[in-house]
């Protein structure tokens, strides 16, 4: 059973605060809306810092990407970096041409597959990488594919609590034989190969400026506010780190919004009428009318409320000794938010399992962090960065999957057999592929 589902039933019997010690390690497990407000709004200084754990800070070159990398100033100026030269909402209004060619590229090719199966998961992905890459690194690369199957993998390997992290008096004896610290190494050495290469191809070459030009150059000390330059090692951290959390969320999120709608055929129709309504004068999709698709923003939402990507958030750890309802917590305590669960809490949704798109119609509830009922992005310092970057690759898609296409079952199974259940990992992907029949809607 992964772990957020355990740890539910867990909290429906000892309640939205738990205390576990995990070997020698304190852990605090969160499953309220009025306790993850408590750790990250109200004393979210106190828990706005990453544990240093062994498989994360051997993918993310000693945890000095964004997402691992410890509470200070290295990680405050390269998020920053980051969001002005790729995640802010105007660098994401530059990428439109970028995610409408690729999108363009999904169509097509299951336009040569019309009558037969497609794997929409796999194709969904290829897609979302193009796109990443391209407007993270400039050019889709060759070596994509390895990757995307390299993150199927280390994302099932970061689904477990390693051992050597719950005993760190002899984390060194433990780590030399933690079998999953050897494959990730091997995993790792195949995308360094590759992420070098798109450094050196930077450095010799003068294109469009990118982010990875923009870093390249804390190399030289020009107005460097990082302090000490960034090393190849650091960028290749941050490029990784970008491509990864960019690329595996939002395919995912497609994924499971198509698989809603499969298994839920009214909210499919409704879907593609506004779709086909919107977009029928143009006879395709583009982003220009994107902000009028409000059923289709309302199901990405119910999506994000059932399927939250990172079900209990990056973990976090806190710094000092605090309290929290009247409990005394020990400093560097680990914390996790089991943002699934909450999500999912009959006291605070009507018909909680059921998918209901129209609960987000006319609603002020947002995913921005406020409203800690429903934080598929996180909240405070450490929220995801990359909301405005996120939205464009989800819709863009979905909208355009409705437009063109309507979808049939293989092999004569009904709607309600579509399967959702989940594979064991860091991020909530849909443990079998999605293949459908695409027919082509000739307008
Ligand atoms: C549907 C899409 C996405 C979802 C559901 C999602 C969700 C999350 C969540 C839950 C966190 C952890 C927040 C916390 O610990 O409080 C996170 C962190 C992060 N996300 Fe996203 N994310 C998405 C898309 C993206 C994209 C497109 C990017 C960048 C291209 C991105 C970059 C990051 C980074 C760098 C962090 C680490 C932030 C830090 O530690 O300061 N994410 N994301």
């Amino acid at each position: 059973m992964p772990h957020h589902h355990c740890l539910k039933v867990l909290a429906e019997k000892y309640g939205p605060l738990m205390y576990l010690k995990l070997g020698e390690v304190p852990y605090i497990v969160v499953t309220s809306p009025e306790i993850a407000k408590e750790v990250m709004k109200t004393q979210d200084l106190n828990f706005c810092d990453r544990p240093n754990l062994l498989l994360p800070t051997i993918f993310s070159y000693n945890a000095t990407d964004i997402a691992f990398s410890p509470y200070g100033d290295y990680w405050r100026q390269l998020r920053k970096i980051c969001i002005v030269e790729l995640l802010s909402l105007k660098r994401v209004q530059s990428f439109r041409s970028i995610r409408e060619e690729e999108v363009s590229k999904l169509v097509k090719s299951i336009s040569t597959c019309e009558g037969s199966i497609v794997n929409l998961t796999d194709n969904i992905f290829s897609m979302t990488y193009g796109i990443t890459a391209r407007a993270v690194f400039g050019k889709r690369t060759k070596h994509q594919q390895v990757f995307k199957t390299a993150m199927e993998e280390i994302v099932i390997l970061f689904g477990g609590f390693c051992i050597a992290d719950l005993y760190p008096s002899i984390r060194m004896l433990l780590q030399r034989v933690s079998r999953a610290k050897t494959r990730l190494e091997k995993l790792c050495r195949e995308t360094d190969r590759i992420l070098q290469d798109i450094i050196n191809d930077h450095r010799s070459s003068h294109e469009d400026e990118d982010l990875v030009d923009v870093l390249l150059k804390f190399q030289h000390g020009n107005n460097d506010p990082l302090q000490n330059h960034l090393t190849d090692d650091n960028i290749k951290a941050v490029i990784q780190d970008l491509f990864t959390a960019g690329s595996e969320t939002s395919s995912g999120t497609v994924v499971w919004a198509m698989s809603e709608m499969v298994k839920n055929p009214k909210v499919m129709e409704e879907a593609q009428s506004e779709v086909r309504r919107v977009f029928g004068r143009k006879r395709y999709v583009d982003e220009t009318e994107l902000h009028q698709l409000i059923y289709l923003k309302a199901i990405i939402k119910e999506t994000l409320r059932l399927h939250p990507l990172i079900p209990l958030l990056v973990p976090r750890e806190s710094r000092e000794r605090c309290e929290i309802n009247g409990h005394e917590i020990p400093a560097k305590t680990r914390v996790a938010v089991n943002i699934w669960a909450i999500a999912r809490d009959p006291n605070h949704w009507d018909e909680a399992e059921s998918f209901k798109p129209e609960r987000f119609v006319n609603s002020t509830f947002d995913f921005k962090g406020t409203n800690f009922e429903y934080i598929p992005f996180g909240a405070g310092r450490r929220m995801c960065p990359g909301i405005a970057f996120a939205l464009p690759n989800v819709e863009l898609p979905l909208a355009t999957l409705l437009y063109h296409f309507d979808w049939k079952l293989h092999n004569g199974m009904k709607n309600e057999e579509v399967d959702m259940s989940e594979s064991f990992g860091f991020t909530l992907r849909k443990k079998s592929d999605l293949c459908l029949i695409p027919i082509t809607r000739r307008p």
